[in-house]
């Protein structure tokens, strides 16, 4: 869906921030861009909405060299969320999600039932929050509203710059959990940067690290947690990328299938790092079992390290 290849950006004469990068990001994926500050990150997002143009090489979307589409007419096709969502200030919360729908001549009614719907799917009651203005709202639901601005024109891409970075962490595993749900019924492709490797790993289908002007790795968030393709890499996923991993798992992946009765059991939907919270705190080996307490499998410290 988005591909760039080749693609070198430089500012003036400094060396290039970004240098020969490839990369694909398929139909409905949501990608992670992450690295270190000042490695690239929003200046690849914005080559590919063409806010900036790249010093060579070229960026396809859906197939075609977005050089060749006329940039305004790209950006109506590409929602962008960014950190200081900047919506307007003297427009109301429904004004300010019909801001594109209302450029392209969406009749007034069929725009207010499709902010009322954004609204709502983004967490926020049209009837409480739909004529309140900017200010009246918190970071967290200013947010929303820049999400549902941006789904406003039904765009077949997402950019997602740290949009969740500027509010407490409380609100951002909110907006983290219902971003997720969100993803998984509008179909959009999406490419999300973030700092933040837990993010990543919470939300990636596939995270790309950035550094030093190359991508160090490009893979699904397990492969990238438990097989790091680099030192680079390695560092910037943290010494306890082991557990982030298992964080992703539940019991029920990584135990071994078995029957037969134990001591002590874990459900098998429980987090596997919580699983091994539990099995460190018990003598050997634990129990797995499905929703009608029936064991369906064991757990050892050795099923921690497996899989990948
Ligand atoms: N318009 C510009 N002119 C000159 N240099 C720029 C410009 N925009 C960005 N840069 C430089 O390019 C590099 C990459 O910037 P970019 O904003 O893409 O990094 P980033 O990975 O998003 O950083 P952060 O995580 O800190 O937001 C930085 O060294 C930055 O100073």
């Amino acid at each position: 869906m988005i591909e760039l290849r080749n693609v070198t950006k430089r500012y003036g004469t400094s060396p290039p921030v970004l240098e020969n990068i490839d990369l694909h990001v398929a139909q409905g994926e949501l990608v992670i861009l992450i690295g270190p500050s000042g490695c690239g990150k929003s200046t690849l997002l914005r080559l590919v909405n063409r806010l900036i143009e790249p010093t060579s090489g070229t960026i396809l979307i859906g197939g075609q060299d977005t050089a060749s589409v006329d940039p305004v007419e790209l950006r109506r096709g590409i929602g962008y969320v960014i950190q200081s969502i900047g919506l307007f200030p003297h427009l109301t919360i429904f004004e300010n999600v019909e801001v594109v729908p209302s450029i392209t001549g969406v009749s007034k009614a069929k725009r207010r039932e499709g902010a009322r719907e954004l609204l709502s799917r983004v967490g926020l009651e049209p009837d409480t929050f739909g004529g309140r203005y900017p200010r009246e709202l918190s970071g967290g639901q200013q947010q929303r509203v820049g999400i549902a601005r941006a789904l406003a024109a039904d765009p077949a891409v997402l950019l997602m710059d740290e949009p969740f970075s500027a509010v407490d962490p409380l609100t951002r595993d909110a907006l983290q959990e219902q971003f997720l749900h969100l993803k998984r019924t509008i179909g959009k492709t999406i490419v999300f940067v973030t700092h933040d490797i837990d993010e990543a790993v919470k939300l990636g289908d596939r995270v790309c690290v950035l550094g030093e002007g190359r991508v160090q790795q490009y893979d699904t968030p397990q492969v990238l947690l438990h097989r790091p393709a680099n030192s680079f890499v390695a560092s910037f996923v943290g010494e306890d990328r082991e557990l982030k991993r298992l964080s992703k798992l539940t019991a029920r992946d990584v135990m071994r299938s078995t029957s037969g009765s134990f001591e002590r059991t874990v459900p098998a939907t429980l987090a596997a790092h919580l699983a091994l919270s539990k099995l460190l705190g018990a003598d050997g080996e634990l129990g797995v079992t499905d929703e009608h307490g029936r064991v369906i499998g064991s757990l050892q410290l050795t099923d921690f390290g497996q899989r990948a």
